[in-house]
């Protein structure tokens, strides 16, 4: 496999940051070749093992996991911590940065040719693994995703916007399009996983029914539901056009926290989306101002439209 990729635009990426973002990107584009032969590559989807957080993994999650690790070995990453492992590795001696990454967002979706992704972010290492990621997720100094759609896209901030490159996939180059993404203050697209519904809590449950009631209801507007199933997807979609996306906490087991996991789904996605004005919240706080208290700990997640994840905080203040 080669190595090499080009980010265009580079005077918009921190000096500092441009080699890490350079190899996520290398490794980005040969990952987009192995989904893009689909079945000619061999079993994706099969089933390989089973990683901490007691998900399923897939031949395709731990390659994806293995090519990361693989290239950031010996560079400005000081500390790797990957979904797919327990703890976090050390992969320099004196590298600069603590990089965690979810490297195969929308594992369910790798068999049926949907839309998947990989999420990062990156904070300054400290001198010990877990310091450098359980931390408030506002001290990210970047944070991003690769989607892996009809177009292979690089979306990622550094604290000042929100930015979009698309992959030109013959010239290895991610090309900028977008410089300053913004999330549309309102929509009438919700995101939930509605199987779920009699496990919500109230808020919740009020806040969908409105949506559901459509222009009969509080909001007095008809509206639309989408469910990728893959997180990276359901927030280029956002980002591009608005709405909001909700996996809260629910009564099943295990699920109090909700599904998705601070340190590399939450804290990223939140960064990015609150960098082009939307909102992202864990029903109530942002989450930008909280701090995961274990490698692989979950959060609620709502993030999208400012004004739509308003009214989910609304819900959640007048039930108390
Ligand atoms: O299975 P559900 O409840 O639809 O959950 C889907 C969510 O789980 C995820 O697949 C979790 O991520 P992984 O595939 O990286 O484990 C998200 O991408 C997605 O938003
Ligand atoms: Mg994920
Ligand atoms: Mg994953």
């Amino acid at each position: 496999m080669t190595t090499q990729a080009t980010v265009i635009a580079p005077d918009l990426i921190p000096e500092a940051l441009y080699p890490t973002l350079n190899a996520l990107c290398a490794v980005s584009i040969d990952v987009a070749g192995v989904i893009a032969r689909g079945a000619l590559g061999g079993a994706l989807a099969a089933q390989v093992g089973e990683n901490t957080d007691g998900d399923q993994q897939k031949a395709l999650d731990v390659m994806a996991d293995e090519m990361f690790e693989a290239a950031l070995r010996g560079g400005d990453v000081r500390w790797y911590a990957s979904e797919e492992q327990e703890a976090a590795l050390q992969t320099s001696e004196t590298g600069r940065y603590a990089l965690a990454i979810d490297p195969l967002d929308g594992s369910s979706n790798i068999d049926v040719n949907v839309s998947i992704g990989t999420i990062f972010s990156i904070f300054e290492a400290k001198d010990g693994a877990e310091e450098s990621f359980l931390r408030p997720a506002s001290e990210q100094i970047a944070g991003g995703y690769i989607l892996y759609g009809p177009a292979t896209c690089l979306v990622v901030t550094f604290g000042n916007g929100t930015l979009q490159y698309v992959l030109d996939p013959a010239k290895r180059e991610f090309v900028l399009v977008e410089q300053a993404m913004q999330v549309p203050q309102t929509s009438k697209e919700f995101a939930i996983n509605a199987s779920n519904e009699r496990h919500w809590t109230k808020p919740v449950k009020a806040y969908i029914d409105a949506c559901l009631a459509g222009k009969d209801g509080p909001t007095g507007m008809e509206h639309n539901m989408r469910w990728v199933g893959s997180l990276v997807a359901e927030t280029h979609r956002i980002l591009t056009r608005g709405g909001v996306f909700l996996y809260p906490g629910d009564s099943r087991p295990g699920y109090e926290s909700g599904r998705l996991r601070m340190v590399y789904e939450c804290a990223p996605i939140a960064m990015v989306i609150e960098q082009a004005g939307g909102k992202a919240t864990d029903g109530a706080t942002p989450i930008l101002e909280r701090q995961a208290d274990g490698l692989h700990a979950r959060v609620p997640l709502v993030f999208g439209s400012a004004e739509m994840v308003q009214q989910v905080t609304d819900q959640h203040v007048m039930d108390h």
